[in-house]
């Protein structure tokens, strides 16, 4: 619809010319990549059989460091990590084909500076083009410029083989998830309001950047450092993770759907698969309702008709002077992040 609009700022031959040696600039620089020999695993070298990853079929098995198997059931335990430029970085797999066609990124770098420079003023169109042109390249580049205290950083992607995979910041003491379901970890009220304080803030601060929404957020999406600081992990790389996810079938399929708003479930295979705003923060009030009961998404919600296991999903999830109401038709009621912010005392 846009296609033939020729952009203002673009027609001046001087401006053509720097956006066009900068994109070029930018392309030939892909400072998001990774190459396989900078990743190092503990006492391995980055192969099959020490710590890794192995893919059998569309399935990924993780091992860990001594080469076990790390699933545990359905669910994995820990991820594996590496050391890159000396940092510490969770190892994801990835797609295993992933294209980069020059003259393909060279135009989705172009229709995006397109997007931003002429497009600005009508947001809805930006986003059109942002969601049509969102390629791996425009992704990476993108996730590589987030910093932020409450997310987990995206060191970048390794495209090679053997094994393509994401590096993002490694968190020692693991997943809100682990800590939640370890007796070991005693959490006062204090803490409890810290963990959702850090998910607000992170969560808002994606919804304002480029990538605008996470998609999967859940307790195990978010990972605790060594200083107690909570981290929202995994955002924006949906695109790229989708071919290692479980078969459709499984217990962890459908597990991961607990946290999915009940208008992104309805939409199927139609749902954007970045998710939404909206649908973010129904997520977050889920996570809410885990941190509260700590016996996981769902427990003890008193009417079966508000449950997933019951007929209808929807969820009411209240804790201290942060509520955040969810309800099962109306998405258009449920708060944005800085609401649930504001709604919380969390604006300072
Ligand atoms: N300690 C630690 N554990 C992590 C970290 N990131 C992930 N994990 C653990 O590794 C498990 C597997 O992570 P992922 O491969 O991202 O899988 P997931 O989050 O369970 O599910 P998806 O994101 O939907 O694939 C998580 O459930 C966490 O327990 C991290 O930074 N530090």
């Amino acid at each position: 619809m846009t296609e033939g609009w020729p952009p203002l700022t673009l027609q001046c031959p001087g401006v053509r010319v720097k956006v066009h040696y900068k994109l070029e600039a930018e392309i030939a620089s892909m400072t998001w990549r990774v190459c396989a020999c900078d990743i190092k695993f503990p006492n391995k070298s980055y192969n099959k059989t020490g710590g890794g990853m192995t893919r059998r079929g569309s399935q990924v098995t993780l091992y860990s460091e001594d080469g076990v198997s790390l699933f545990e059931g359905n669910r994995q335990v820990f991820v594996p990590t590496a050391l890159y430029k000396g940092a510490k970085v969770a190892v994801k797999a990835i797609a295993d084909k992933v294209e980069l066609n020059r003259t393909l990124l060279l135009e989705l770098k172009r229709e995006h500076a397109k997007a931003l420079t002429v497009l600005r003023p009508w947001l809805w169109l930006e986003q059109l083009f942002v969601q049509r042109f969102t390629s791996v390249t425009f992704r990476c580049g993108q996730l590589k410029d987030i910093h932020h205290d409450h997310l987990a950083r995206f060191y970048g992607a390794c495209l090679d083989p053997p094994m393509p995979c994401v590096l993002i910041e490694y968190c020692p003491k693991g997943s809100l998830q682990d800590i939640l379901e370890n007796d070991q970890f005693k959490l006062d009220s204090m803490f409890r309001y810290s963990l959702m304080h850090d998910i607000i803030k992170g969560m808002s601060y994606l919804h304002s950047s480029e990538v605008r929404s996470h998609g999967d957020l859940k307790s195990s999406n978010c990972v605790v450092d060594s200083r107690f600081v909570l981290k929202i992990t995994d955002f924006g790389i949906h695109r790229l993770r989708e071919v290692c996810r479980e078969e459709e079938d499984s217990h962890a399929y459908w597990r991961r759907k607990l946290w999915t708003a009940p208008e992104l479930l309805r939409m199927g295979q139609d749902a954007p698969l970045d998710g939404t705003q909206k649908g973010d923060v129904y997520s977050f009030a889920i996570i809410v309702h885990e941190i509260v009961t700590r016996e996981g998404p769902w427990s003890g919600i008193p009417d079966p008709d508000m449950s997933p296991y019951g007929k209808s999903p929807s969820a009411l999830a209240y804790t201290g002077t942060l509520s955040v109401r969810v309800t099962e038709r109306v998405p258009r009621h449920t708060p944005a992040a800085d609401d649930a912010k504001a709604r919380g005392g969390l604006n300072s």
